[in-house]
């Protein structure tokens, strides 16, 4: 910034060319650029008046007071980006300016140098700046052609406008039409270079704010071919309802799937993409901030990343006003939704019912404490659920229409974790992008901050954590305002925390804090409703597929489910469940042993049992629990051999006797065949 460009020769060209156009009509080729040349012949055409003189727009200015509560989601949100950009610009005297989508100013902020001058041109609220107004200009020339537009000195239509450069950007509302433009203004003389990309990236920010704040209750999917563009302000962004409809999508996602013959609005997720949106948001469960790949119908290949539906960043008072008031009035006290959508996550404490009575237990006693603000702690091993049952908590309780945030304090890198915590202001340090961040506390407020794993939080990061619970204010990194939050505080863990206390690597006072009611959810092994979790998995994992309803699992498959240990829990089990659904042929609608994953059995899945009770039981934690699962009363009779023989006997019916049809069909060699059948006469 503050750089002078060479003026002189261009402007007495533009001068000349001025002359011309308006003595001659005619003006000299290569001189204006193109949009202003444009615009000059559109103003001639109006019959504007190049010479008026007169101060504005009167009537425009009684209107300002309508037209800034028409626009007051606009208005709202741009102030905050008024200010960052005015930070950039301070001491260049210029000023930055918002107008609305009629091209009158709503509101501005500038050098008092410049204001004064400004002043005697209109450049104030309430005065109209669009072409029929005022001719060429930046705010008016950027509506009519719905481009970032640079007008300089000489080439605003009216005379009187020649003291002025300025430059402005169209904000897209969050369905596509132009919500208003961004402008900086300054002396003709001081025209600096990068304002028109800096008033661009402004506009660019507030859009995305806009489209945020629209969809808050929907999925927000960040999209781009390029995975580096992900999270930053070239994202695309879809906003998905939880049945798979796109409901909205950015300027820019609708550029990056321009090749759809139709508009992206109502179309389902698996129309745009080939695959479901359950089993899109399943892969999201797995790793909420993972990267995935998505292949176009069309047939390119893009990023996407999803992007938790939530309080907004930045989102104005009178948006977040009108959110708990809705909200409110949605939720009446002690009535919780009752809602089972697994493939958003929107889920409570009921659907995760399934007959296990220590679950139910721990189930029955979180949903008494729901909405009384008891920081709730879900202890169990990793995979268990515990995030799913946070999430239940949640959207059982009053807050279910706030944010549901979640963290994983072991996931992320220790230095990370406070700005991803705490958020920080822009420039706060080397790195830290330009606008700031807000972090996942004050994302939350209004709903569930979901700490996982908080045995593993750095000490520095406790003793901050305990401050906010304390205070009920964060503070982000490099900012001096407190920011008051409400939240409701749900932790997890998979160690005892009591001990890590005693260990010393966990704060005493903060144990005392998170740990208002402990729940465990129980292993998996322990659990005795085991075929129900597994029903509901495969019902996820076809989700709304041809497939959905159509396919069963084996007894035999049942069995080994139900007496196998379960090192990995829940997630162990969806990923072998999910594993095996998709080994199926499609003429196949049952799941049987071959279609388990090899090393659940070694690396031949019919190997000798032997191998895979112990494959089975070591993980586990110990031959005990193998025999434990082994002689359970639900299978007395059978063990892994005799199922393994089952099942080969199944296909061998199946085929009937073919051996080479029945090894391809069991994933061996047909002499491993032979041998295993050797073992049944
Ligand atoms: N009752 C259930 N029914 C179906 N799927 C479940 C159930 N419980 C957990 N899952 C699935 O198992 C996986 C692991 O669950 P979750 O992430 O909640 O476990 P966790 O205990 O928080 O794990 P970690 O210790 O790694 O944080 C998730 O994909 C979740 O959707």
């Amino acid at each position: 910034m503050g750089q002078l460009l060479p003026a002189g020769g261009r402007e007495l060209r533009v001068t000349e060319a001025r002359r011309r156009f308006f003595e001659e009509g005619a003006c000299p080729d290569g001189v204006l650029p193109t949009e202003v040349l444009r615009s000059w012949l559109r103003c001639r055409d109006a019959g504007v008046d190049y010479q008026a003189n007169g101060r504005g727009d009167p009537e425009g200015r009684s209107g300002l007071a309508d037209a800034r509560e028409r626009s007051e989601l606009l208005l709202n949100n741009a102030s905050g980006v008024m200010e960052h950009v005015f930070e950039q610009i301070r001491s260049s005297g210029s000023m930055v300016i918002l107008a609305d989508s009629q091209g009158m100013i709503l509101h501005s902020l500038g050098d008092p140098d410049f204001v004064g001058r400004a002043q005697r041109v209109a450049l104030q609220p309430g005065a109209l700046w669009n072409e029929d107004m005022r001719g060429t200009n930046a705010i008016g020339t950027a509506l009519v052609e719905a481009a970032p537009v640079e007008v300089i000195g000489a080439e605003h239509f009216l005379d009187r406008n020649g003291i002025l450069t300025c430059s402005a950007a169209p904000v897209f509302g969050p369905e596509g039409g132009v919500a208003g433009v961004l402008d900086i203004s300054g002396d003709s003389r001081s025209n600096q270079r990068h304002t028109l990309g800096l008033v661009r990236l402004a506009a660019q920010l507030l859009e995305k704010r806009l489209f945020e704040i629209q969809h808050a209750r929907e999925i927000l999917v960040a999209i781009h071919t390029r995975p580096e563009c992900i999270g930053g302000l070239q994202e695309g962004l879809l906003a998905v309802a939880q049945d798979g409809q796109v409901v909205g999508a950015n300027g820019i996602a609708r550029a990056l799937l321009k090749q759809l013959p139709v508009s992206l609005e109502g179309l389902d997720f698996s129309a745009v993409f080939r695959l479901s949106f359950g089993a899109f948001m399943d892969r999201c469960a797995r790793d909420p901030h993972a990267l995935q790949a998505l292949d176009l119908r069309a047939g390119e290949r893009i990023f996407s990343r999803l992007r938790a539906a939530g309080p907004l960043v930045g989102m104005s008072r009178a948006g977040a006003r009108a959110d708990a008031g809705e909200s409110a009035a949605r939720t009446q006290p002690g009535q919780p939704a009752k809602r089972c959508n697994r493939h958003s996550g929107e889920i409570t404490l009921d659907c995760l019912a399934t007959g296990d009575p220590r679950l139910q237990l721990a189930l029955d006693r979180a949903a008494r404490i729901t909405g009384k603000d008891i920081p709730l702690l879900i202890q169990g091993e990793s995979g268990v659920g515990k995030e799913l049952f946070a999430r239940a908590f949640h959207f059982s309780g009053p807050r279910s229409d706030g944010p549901f945030v979640a963290l994983n304090c072991a996931a992320i890198p220790e230095s990370l974790i406070e700005s991803e915590l705490f958020g920080y202001v822009g420039g706060a340090f080397t790195g830290a992008r330009r606008e700031g961040a807000i972090g996942k506390i004050q994302q939350a407020h209004g709903g569930t901050l979901f700490l996982d794993e908080i045995g593993d939080m750095p000490l520095g990061m406790q003793a901050r954590l305990l401050r906010v619970l304390q205070e009920r204010c964060v503070t982000p990194i490099g900012g001096q305002r407190q920011i008051p939050v409400d939240i409701s505080l749900v932790c997890a863990t998979h160690r005892m925390l009591r001990d890590a206390v005693k260990a010393g690597i966990f704060r005493e006072d903060l144990y005392y804090r998170v740990n208002g009611l402990t729940v465990t959810v129980p292993p998996l092994r322990e659990r005795s409703d085991i075929r129900s979790i597994v029903a509901k998995i495969l019902e996820v994992e076809l989700g709304d597929t041809p497939r959905a309803g159509q396919v069963r699992i084996s007894e035999q498959v049942l069995d080994f489910v139900e007496n196998y240990p379960w090192p990995g829990n829940v997630r162990q089990l969806q990923n072998v469940i999910r594993v095996a659904a998709a080994l199926l042929d499609d003429d196949e609608t049952e799941i049987l042993p071959v279609h388990l994953p090899e090393e659940l059995f070694g690396a031949d899945p019919m190997d000798d049992a032997e191998s895979g009770r112990q494959q089975a039981a070591v993980p586990a934690g110990g031959a005990e629990a193998a025999a434990a699962a082994l002689a359970s009363p639900s299978m007395p009779a059978r063990s892994l051999d005799e199922i393994e023989l089952e099942a080969i006997a199944a296909v061998m019916r199946e085929v009937s006797g073919n051996v080479s049809a029945a090894a391809r069909r069991l994933g061996i060699s047909r002499n491993t065949l032979y041998r295993k059948i050797g073992r049944m006469h």
